[in-house]
């Protein structure tokens, strides 16, 4: 009998299935292949550890090609497992963030494309934003259209054309290697002590997981790079996770200082060449120091022996679409299947983890101040109630005082709201009718910049209307509420003078913008920084000393599990970004409720008493950590077939102590993208196997086609 080998084939909704070893050779597992299926032959990974007896029968066809891809290995095959069982997601579904497109990999020449100089013959507004965007750039077709936002058609038009010439480059090259002693800095006693511990840890190998919470500009990035030089020293790799790959241009400088040599990037903005380069290199061991985005997780090192998750509360390491994992609890499974150290690095650790640090399940090293003898910020609230602001505006009376001194003395201002675009509303003020997007349960957002209206939630867009859409008054419509271009519309009326930097999403579009925002703020081309939580996170600028929060109260309104712990990091956070190297820094919160518990705790430095407080009801409540949580969301074009799955689903329920299940009920969101949404919600304790029990439940409860059913294990958002 032919040896036979079991394949996970790339191809949501199959098993995986029995092929016979091609003739003369054995494969192993790990190994990508093709295979025949019906009369195609599709992608598949040799894989290990399933259960399910082999195919017997006859007609068992064979392994049809060996593809060129590096093995994916045992830790991250067992990774793998892990998550396709723990998420309940098809191995399909999770080798897809595994293995690269095949095309990407196959060449070992990679054709771009560039701008030639010429013209095009006809401009339609597509080519000239096309044009606009690609200057400078060079990729394939997809990278370009990707860059640009224009449909790859677009692309192959303007080559057609002339406008972009091919040029052949070779796949990219890598740095030079990291040299751990290049320039390690003289760490205080505190970052020594934490700094030891952690190398002595990655030195000795096997899993062992650490939090590293350190306050806003105590050094924590200075005590993970020992870590990263242990691990370089033994031979093996590190990878750093980063919660925006906005982030990554400036904080790859740093460790390019540190280490003589830049670290390998892995993030969606990369291009083909790039990328390929990157993975040969991450899976035959030549890249040893890599920072990426959270799907980097899932790339076949070779010898990993380090992951650092830097600014590890944040819940942008949540995957919301696909695979619904989290970064954070991912990287610690890795780490246990490599045998390697996590860390896990905060200035606000989340709650689950400073619960698993209390448990002792990770070890918990300490940075209580910050570097260089520099000061915590002194934080005071704004009372609204108080002293408001004039009608129309929003920045009171206190914080504009506060923004005067500020720039009077040549520093630098940050001003915080979460909100992007103009207006988070429009309404009409003869009707009331508000503009909601046509696809979703949301209002349209108002974008001055662009003049368009926006969802949020599913990108449709138009331009404001000239009359109301349902009264059809013309002139009527009105802007309610601000975000972010409106405050900077204010500050511009009142500090003309003043140079102003907008950081949102809609601005800071890639690693390279965001590196050129940073020259200007520490060129001192900048005097007022205004953004959205992208503003938040890892920036260090010396001359930044006041910090106001527009809105301190706005966080609180969602009103879900984690909605008080989200708005105090992220206030710490912002917060945190004033005064950290000499001069002392001040923040300003705008709130209705300065009495209020999470306000207090903020103004009086004292983190471990809203902790203490938020883990306390988490634990009455049985919440997470202390129990778990999944949600179902039900979803279908038609309303009726997507109420009556769910009612089927919750008919169908387990019964079983310790488990309970909430719903149907509409979700808040209750149309997203033409769908309507019904929401369950599972609680458990900890000791239920949620997984398995979710799995079965499904399988068991038959759904139209028209029907869609998204599992969250762990979820973060309640929308
Ligand atoms: N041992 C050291 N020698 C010299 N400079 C240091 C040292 N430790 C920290 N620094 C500097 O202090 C500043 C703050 O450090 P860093 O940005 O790592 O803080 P952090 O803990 O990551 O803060 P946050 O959580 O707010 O991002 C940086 O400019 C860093 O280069
Ligand atoms: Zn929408």
């Amino acid at each position: 009998m032919a040896e036979q080998v079991r394949v996970v084939v790339m191809q949501a909704g199959l098993g995986p299935l029995d092929y016979a070893m091609p003739a003369g050779q054995s494969l192993e597992a790990g190994q990508a292949v093709l295979v025949p299926l019906g009369p195609r032959q599709i992608m598949g990974v040799v894989w290990d550890g399933l259960e399910g007896p082999a195919f017997t029968g006859k007609g068992l066809r064979a392994v049809a090609g060996v593809l060129p891809l590096p093995l994916v290995p045992e830790p991250l095959r067992r990774l793998c497992d892990w998550v396709a069982d723990y998420y309940l997601a098809s191995l399909a579904g999770v080798l897809r963030m595994v293995l690269p497109s095949v095309a990407a990999l196959g060449e070992r020449q990679i054709v771009e494309y560039r701008l030639s100089g010429t013209q095009p013959p006809r401009l339609t507004p597509e080519r000239s934003k096309a044009l606009a965007a690609l200057e400078g750039r060079a990729g394939t077709v997809r990278d370009l259209a990707r860059a640009a936002d224009v449909s790859e058609a677009v692309i192959r038009g303007l080559v057609n054309v002339g406008v972009l010439a091919a040029e052949t480059v070779p796949a990219g090259q890598l740095p030079a290697p990291p040299d751990p002693d290049f320039a390690p800095p003289a760490l205080e006693p505190a970052q020594a002590d934490a700094a030891r511990a952690l190398t002595e840890a990655v030195a000795a190998g096997g899993f062992a997981p650490f939090l590293l919470e350190g306050v806003t500009g105590s050094g924590k990035t200075e005590v993970y790079a020992e870590a990263i030089a242990a691990a370089l020293r033994a031979g093996g790799q590190a990878l750093v996770l980063l919660p925006e790959i906005a982030l990554t241009a400036a904080f790859t400088a740093r460790l390019a200082a540190r280490f003589g040599s830049p670290p390998v990037a892995w993030h969606s903005d990369l291009k083909t060449s790039e990328r390929r380069a990157a993975y040969a290199a991450i899976a035959d061991g030549r890249a040893r120091l890599v920072v990426g985005a959270r799907s980097a997780l899932f790339l076949p090192f070779k010898d990993l022996r380090l992951t650092i998750v830097d600014e590890a509360h944040e819940t942008s390491f949540k995957q919301e679409d696909g695979v619904h994992y989290h970064a954070r609890d991912v990287a610690v499974m890795r780490a246990q299947f490599e045998g390697a150290t996590v860390v896990l690095a905060s200035a606000t650790p989340a709650i689950e983890t400073r619960v698993q640090a209390e448990r002792g399940t990770y070890r918990h090293l300490l940075l209580p101040a910050r570097f260089g003898g520099a000061a915590m910020p002194d934080i005071s609230a704004v009372d609204l109630r108080k002293t408001p602001p004039v009608r129309g505006r929003w920045i009171a009376p206190p914080l504009a005082a506060a923004i005067s001194e500020t720039l009077a003395r040549g520093e630098q201002v940050l001003l915080f709201l979460n909100r992007r675009g103009y207006a988070p509303l429009t309404l009409c003020r003869a009707c009331g009718e508000k503009i909601n997007c046509p696809n979703c349960t949301a209002w349209m957002v108002e974008h001055r910049l662009t003049r368009r209206l926006a969802c949020h939630h599913c990108g449709h867009e138009m331009t404001v209307p000239p009359a109301c859409p349902s009264c059809g008054e013309p002139d009527t419509l009105v802007a309610c509420g601000p975000g972010v271009e409106r405050i900077a519309e204010e500050v511009a009326a009142t500090w003309g003078a003043a140079r102003i930097a907008l950081v949102t999403s809609d601005t800071i579009t890639s690693p390279a913008r965001a590196a050129a925002l940073v020259a200007a703020v520490e060129g001192r081309e900048i005097d007022i920084l205004i953004g959205t939580q992208l503003v938040t996170k890892g920036f260090h600028f010396p001359e930044l000393t006041l910090v106001g929060v527009i809105d301190a109260d706005l966080g609180l309104s969602g009103g879900d599990l984690r909605a008080s712990e989200r708005t105090f990091a992220q206030i710490a956070q912002v917060a945190g970004r004033a005064g950290r190297s000499a001069k002392p820094g001040r923040v300003l919160l705008q709130t209705h409720q300065p009495e209020a518990r999470l306000m207090q705790a903020l103004i009086h430095g004292d983190a471990a008493a809203f902790y203490a407080h938020e883990t306390a009801t988490r634990r009455d409540l049985t919440l997470p950590p202390f129990g778990r949580l999944a949600a179902l969301i039900v979803s279908s074009e038609k309303e009726p077939e997507a109420r009556a799955a769910a009612q089927a689903l919750a008919e169908a329920a387990p019964a079983r102590t310790g488990l309970q299940v909430l719903g149907p009920a509409p979700a808040p969101l209750a149309m997203l993208r033409g769908r309507h949404r019904f929401r369950l919600l599972v609680t458990a304790r900890r000791t239920v196997p949620l997984s398995a029990i979710l799995r079965d439940w499904l399988v068991r409860v038959p759904l139209g086609n028209s029907v869609r059913v998204v599992v969250d294990v762990d979820p973060y958002s309640f929308m």
